[in-house]
């Protein structure tokens, strides 16, 4: 019935395109707009009808007229007041990316093309023009007529797959460019200082492993070559001297990438979310810190030893490029935030302003000479953007320090304006002030409350900056929302100048009265004022105010000698309940902090300035000039706790939580065992490999980062910094019974890292669309017996491999059943069956994009438990009656596993998954969504423990009907099963 209403009132929508008429409009049509498919579908509120004015926002940006008065104007407003298209991104490797992109140019457009209703063409996603290689799109279809028009029904299946597996990014469009502009090369070392939830930070880790898979191909067939171990797929001759240089890039790692993305937010929920959002790029060159960027860390890199013993300087990690996406008022972002329009105040552009300098410094200070910063917000006020910049430049030492890069000739087709040279403030009671000099005499003559927090530096500077050089992108000109993008170049060292000294930001409002006069603001109003950002979707909101009052003030006084009081300790006014842990946590260290005070002879002139003091808390040794006592025991390390994800994770004594990334011993047992069974080559590095537990000993999963992720987790390590996330989970270990079988499975993230590198014993070749859709669709298919007859071309091979794990490649080939594509997936042998070790979702999103197949998945090993079970039942006499009869029992009771297993395909409440808005789908990895549990959670407990309960039910039962006691006696004896429920165990 709902589907039958929203589809009428698509088609009502439709027939008022153009004309913003039908049901659809709002009640009393405020706002000129109107969404084309209509006012309401389901239960949800159309923007069309939130009322779309605010007199003071208008006013403002009318005054300032940043669009020219006239026909553009109106178009500036009326596409403000209209809803905004979705936009999607392709993501991964560029080859991966036009491959899903080819999929739906050539499949899903000319399907939406030829949809007609009432006559009317639906218009299909467009390419957008100016984004490179035309990877991302946009829609003016609203979501949620993709998700409930039948005949879209294809089409979102595609979205919402290629989503879930990492394939397609919801980005919107605009928040797509500071990345574009940023210049990313590989070898780079970018940060990207407010990050969550991750959409920028997604791209950026794409930029730096740029060229990568090429790159390892050829260093992959050059070192089978010098091994030995060439195969006829390595033909012709590997990576010579010449294809080297030809490519320009950096070869110093056997072809891998070398650069790394550290992606910070003070936020610890919000951090979460971009740990889970980043994750899903199984980027071994990406760290996830949480930090006040204000007061960001310097991170040390370990050095050389000196001749001699002497005691080796300090070195410290700067940066290629820089991603300062702060936190703003987010007025470019009401087409998707329609609260905005309620709740837009001049007060918090003029709010944010201190603490947007403040990041811009920092981020200068830790960028390299010849580096770049692009400065980005989703406001269009000039007090969070060309004053931002101009106040920056002039603690930084001006033009001859800085330059505002010229990018108007980059990314051409992108319409945009130019950057404001000259504007004006309006203060929190609406009033508008044309310079400082009148603010400064309005406030002699009396206190003005509503200009306390008015500072010079938020006026158009003295000098002539181009600040035309900065850029503005209107919803008008691509039907965006709007946003404000400038490009920074370092051109020789800096040392920024204390905050009290710039002539810019002095008479700097006390940040508690700021805290308080926005608390207050929010208590009046019935409403927290709107401080967060574009892509704020947090169930959580960073309390800047708090966050300043806690954190800013003190990073201040540190970084830049400024005279600013000790804070007053605000008490916080939610729960803990409604705050989240991270952000009591920040008051309590505030306090902490004032007790401590203020390292002496630190700050300004330090470009790479001390911890905070409560970061240092465990600092064995304090390498820079600070004599902040240590006051508090060292910090218990938890990582044993199971944590989910958004949950903030618990701290003990107030101190912050440390999680451990321990490397392991590239001679270590485990690893013996590893590369023995996996034949890995010697050119692959044995030295990043870690585990995330205290314990340093691997017993759940092996992870592996590149070497200069590793310097800095290890070089840092016990001195307080806040890393959430490093690693690609690279082994997972597995409860496998036989003798020659590794304990150790390779995790399909870790697999496009490792593969290459891996013996041909291990591997399986396959050319042939129809077999690579069998193991897709079919899980557990048999090889004993004569099953592995219907594998077709791997019959033999399979029959014959190891048991264990393997590489499957999927080679491409010529031909109408060969691929095109290379792909590369774990396979698991067991005693009697065969299974690609990939989650449900991937398994339907590749059988999506190579074959246009949504056919229910065939578990045969369900079928034969059931039938095994009930042999089992019926024989109550066997000496191996109850371990069948359990396992049969177990595989239907333990919770989380079997609903999943065999609850009908296709059934699932998936909708398209919004990576911005907080459709963040939860535990959609391999592993649960669990980090970080290595030594508590029992072994085999995965996302594919769906698939391993079903393969040790399965071959357990085999093995009983083959005879095979000794196994099964070995299976029900072992005793480190104890405990750990037998949901875990697997059987081969
Ligand atoms: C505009 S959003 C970032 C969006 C993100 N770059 C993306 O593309 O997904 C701003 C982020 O800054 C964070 N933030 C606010 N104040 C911060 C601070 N002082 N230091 C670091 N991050 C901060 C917020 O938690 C928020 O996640």
């Amino acid at each position: 019935m709902a589907g039958r209403w929203e589809y009428e009132h698509a088609g009502e929508a439709l027939r008022g395109r153009g004309g913003g008429g039908g049901r659809g409009r709002g009640k009393g049509g405020r706002g000129g707009g109107g969404n084309r498919w209509g006012a309401q579908t389901g239960q949800r509120v159309s923007y069309a009808d939130v009322p779309k004015q605010n007199e003071q926002l208008e006013r403002y940006y009318n005054e300032l007229n940043i669009v020219p008065e006239g026909e553009e104007r109106e178009q500036f407003w009326a596409a403000l007041r209209r809803e905004l298209p979705n936009s999607f991104r392709f993501c991964g490797s560029k080859g991966h990316a036009l491959a899903v992109q080819k999929n739906l140019n050539e499949h899903f457009i000319p399907q939406i093309k030829a949809m007609k209703f009432e006559g009317q063409s639906v218009e299909p996603p467009q390419p957008m023009v100016w984004y490179p290689d035309q990877l991302a799109y946009s829609m003016t279809t609203p979501k949620n007529i993709v998700r409930k028009f039948p005949p879209f029904s294809a089409f979102q299946k595609f979205l919402v797959s290629e989503t879930a597996v990492g394939n397609i990014s919801r980005q919107e469009a605009v928040s797509m460019i500071p990345p574009l502009l940023l210049d990313v090369r590989p070898g780079h070392t970018v940060l990207d200082l407010c990050a969550a939830p991750g959409s920028k930070s997604a791209q950026l880790v794409e930029m730096v492993h740029a060229g990568e898979e090429s790159r390892l191909r050829k260093a992959i067939k050059k070192a089978r070559q010098e091994e030995g171990r060439a195969t006829k797929e390595d033909s012709p001759a590997g990576v010579d001297a010449a294809e080297e240089a030809q490519e320009g890039d950096d070869w110093s790692d056997n072809g891998r990438a070398t650069g790394l993305l550290v992606a910070n937010d003070v936020n610890y929920q919000r951090a979460q979310m971009l740990v889970h959002q980043v994750k899903r790029l199984n980027s071994p060159n990406l760290v996830v810190m949480n930090h006040d960027a204000t007061m960001f860390p310097s991170i040390e890199l370990p050095t050389a030893p000196v001749p001699g013993g002497a005691r080796p300087k300090s070195k410290w990690l700067k940066f290629d490029r820089i991603l300062a996406d702060v936190p703003c008022s987010g007025d470019g972002t009401c087409r998707k935030n329609p609260n905005i329009w309620k709740d837009w105040i001049p007060g918090n552009g003029l709010g944010l302003y201190i603490t947007q300098v403040r990041i811009l410094v920092r981020s200068l200070q830790m960028l390299k000479v010849g580096g770049r910063v692009v400065y980005s917000t989703c406001s269009m006020n000039p007090i969070e953007n060309e004053a931002v910049i101009a106040s920056a430049l002039d603690r930084c030492g001006g033009l001859e320090k800085i330059e505002i890069v010229d990018c108007s000739e980059q990314l051409p087709q992108l319409k945009r304006s130019k950057g404001l040279k000259d504007w004006k403030i309006m203060d929190k009671e609406g009033r508008i002030w044309n310079n400082w000099s009148d603010v400064e005499d309005a406030k002699s003559m009396k206190f003005e409350a509503s200009l306390e927090r008015v500072v010079p530096g938020m006026f158009p500077p003295a000098e002539d900056l181009p600040l035309d050089r900065c850029m503005r992108v209107y919803p008008h000109q691509q039907d965006t929302g709007g946003f404000f993008i400038t490009v920074l170049e370092k051109k020789s060292e800096i040392k920024a100048k204390p905050e009290s000294e710039a002539k810019n930001t002095n008479n700097t409002p006390s940040v508690v009265s700021i805290a308080k006069e926005l608390e207050s603001k929010g208590s009046e109003a019935g409403v927290i004022p709107h401080l967060e950002t574009a892509e704020e979707f947090a169930p959580v909101k960073v309390d800047h105010d708090n966050l300043m009052d806690n954190g800013n003030a003190s990073a201040a006084q540190r970084q830049n000698k400024a005279n600013i009081p000790d804070p007053e300790p605000v008490a916080p006014k939610r729960t803990i309940d409604d705050v989240g842990d991270s952000e009591t946590a920040d008051v309590k260290r505030a306090r902490t902090e004032k007790d401590v005070g203020s390292a002496p002879g630190e700050v300004g002139q330090m470009e790479h300035f001390p911890l905070p003091p409560q970061v240092q808390l465990a600092t064995a040794d304090a390498t820079e000039a600070t004599s902040t006592p240590a006051t508090s025991t060292p910090m218990e390390v938890d990582s044993d706790a199971p944590k989910s994800d958004f949950t903030a994770k618990p701290r003990r004594n107030n101190q912050p939580h440390e999680e451990s990334f321990k490397y392991l011993d590239p001679s270590h047992s485990e690893l013996a065992e590893i590369y023995k069974f996996y034949q890995l080559s010697d050119s692959f590095p044995r030295d990043r490999f870690m585990v995330r537990n205290a314990t340093g000993e691997p017993v759940k999963a092996i992870y592996y980062t590149t070497a200069l992720a590793k310097d800095i987790l290890t070089k840092n390590e016990g001195r307080g910094m806040k890393f959430v996330h490093s690693g690609v989970k690279m082994f997972v270990k597995q409860d496998a019974q036989g003798q020659d079988i590794c304990r150790w499975r390779v995790q399909s993230e870790g697999l496009p890292i490792l593969e290459g590198w891996v013996g041909e014993e291990r591997v399986v070749r396959l050319y042939k669309r129809e077999t690579l859709r069998k193991l897709l669709r079919e899980m557990f298919p048999r090889v004993n017996g004569d099953g592995w007859k219907d594998l077709g071309e791997i019959g033999e091979r399979v029959r014959d491999v190891a048991m264990g794990c393997c590489v499957l490649r999927v080679e491409p080939s010529e031909g109408e059943d060969g691929f095109s594509e290379r792909l590369t997936l774990p396979l698991w042998r067991s005693i009697s069956s065969l299974n690609l070790m990939l989650p449900k979702e991937e398994r339907r999103a590749m059988l999506l994009r190579l074959y246009n197949d949504d056919s229910p998945l065939i578990d045969h090993s369900q079928q034969r438990e059931k039938h095994q079970a009930a042999i089992a039942a019926n024989d109550q006499n066997g000496d191996n009656d109850t371990d069948i009869a359990s396992l049969a029992a177990v595989s239907k009771s333990t919770p989380n596993k079997v609903p999943a297993q065999t609850a009908p395909e296709g059934t699932a409440q998936e909708s398209f998954v919004d990576n911005e808005d907080g459709g963040v789908r939860l535990n959609a990895d391999v592993d649960g969504g669990v980090e970080n549990a290595d030594a508590t959670a029992p072994v085999g407990e995965s996302g594919v423990g769906t698939e391993e309960d079903a393969m040790a039910a399965e071959d357990r039962l085999r093995a009983e009907q083959q005879g095979v006691k000794d196994e099964a006696d070995a299976v029900a004896a072992a005793p480190e099963r104890e405990g750990e429920g037998d949901e875990c165990n697997t059987t081969v």
